[in-house]
């Protein structure tokens, strides 16, 4: 398909920053920053996001170069951790120090470095479990810090971003591509397809980022808010509409956002538009051939 290492990089790279400026484009999103408002986030702004986005090019392209038809290995599982802590640090530059990106840099960097591992072409569902695999070495270039989604982790025994990974990313295979997908296949505008996947995590995935703000209550009336909204055919009905206001107005009150579900809504819409692009590709050499 692509051959040349340097152009199907620049080519993932585009689509994870791609992937990250339509999840904060997409409008209205519970708690989170959005074209309308920072939800919970008094210190980001949209703007804030996509300045970050934008700054994690360099960081999704070096991940892809680095593992451009490489084998799985500890030494790539290393390199691509420095890359993303770099990238971290990149972000905060961008954002005057503040965290916007970070479980999506973690999330689109093993999917980058699962797709360049083997660019002429994997499932979706290889690629989320090739990206597991990468997630399950250990980084021994780590120091160990406290973080809110340890802190989390410890106190209410859940897996968080690192065990999402781990596992496969049975979140996004199990959970948001499949809702993205039904929600298209049932004739709803693409805006409220990508709210239902989003919809759809939160009603399920375990967040760090609720967790640590608004503790299990917060998390548990969330869950309960976003089954309720599927439950009623999702936000492109009059009454899952009606329930997504009562879901924003319940992460406000908890002062808490689904920031993880938001990074696993990214990561879905990279593996989609990496989808898309496949076929076009694909299309396009087809007409080449015929012409
Ligand atoms: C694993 C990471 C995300 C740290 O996780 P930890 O839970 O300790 O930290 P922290 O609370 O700071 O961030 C968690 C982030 O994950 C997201 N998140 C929260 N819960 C979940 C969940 N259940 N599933 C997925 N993502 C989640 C949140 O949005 C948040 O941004 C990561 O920063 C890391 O270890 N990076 C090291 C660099 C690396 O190895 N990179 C490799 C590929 S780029
Ligand atoms: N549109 C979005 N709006 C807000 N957060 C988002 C959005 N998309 C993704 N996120 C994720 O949510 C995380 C931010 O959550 P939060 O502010 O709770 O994290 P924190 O920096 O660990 O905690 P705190 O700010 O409470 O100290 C980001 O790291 C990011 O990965």
């Amino acid at each position: 398909m692509f051959l040349e290492k340097q152009e199907f990089s620049l080519h993932l790279a585009n689509l994870a920053v791609k992937s990250l400026i339509e999840e904060a484009e997409l409008t209205p999103k519970p708690g989170l920053v959005d074209k309308d408002n920072s939800g919970s986030h008094s210190d980001m702004t949209f703007k804030t996001m996509i300045q970050s986005a934008e700054a994690l090019e360099p960081t999704f392209r070096g991940i892809a170069e680095a593992s451009f038809k490489h084998d799985l290995s500890q030494e790539l599982r290393e390199e691509i951790a420095a890359i993303g802590r770099r990238g971290e640090f990149e972000m905060l530059e961008a954002t005057g120090g503040i965290n916007t990106h970070k479980g999506a840099i973690w999330a689109l960097g093993l999917l980058v470095s699962s797709i360049a591992m083997n660019p002429d072409g994997s499932s979706l569902n290889k690629i989320a479990f090739t990206a597991g695999e990468l997630a399950r070495f250990s980084d021994r270039n780590l120091t160990e810090q406290m973080t809110n989604g340890k802190r989390a982790k410890d106190r209410y025994g859940v897996n968080g971003a690192k065990g999402e990974a781990q596992q496969g990313f049975p979140h996004l295979i199990k959970v948001a591509l499949p809702e993205l997908f039904t929600s298209r296949n049932r004739g709803i505008e693409e805006n409220h397809c990508r709210i239902n996947a989003l919809v759809a995590l939160m009603a399920s995935v375990d967040d760090t980022c609720i967790l640590h703000r608004g503790g299990a209550e917060a998390l548990s009336c969330t869950k309960s808010l976003a089954a309720e909204i599927l439950a009623s055919g999702g936000v492109s009905t009059k009454q899952g509409w009606k329930l997504l206001g009562r879901l924003d107005q319940s992460m406000r009150k908890y002062n808490a956002s689904p920031g993880g579900s938001a990074d696993l809504l990214a990561a879905a819409l990279f593996l989609d538009f990496f989808q898309q692009s496949r076929t076009q590709m694909t299309q396009k050499q087809q007409l080449l051939l015929n012409y």
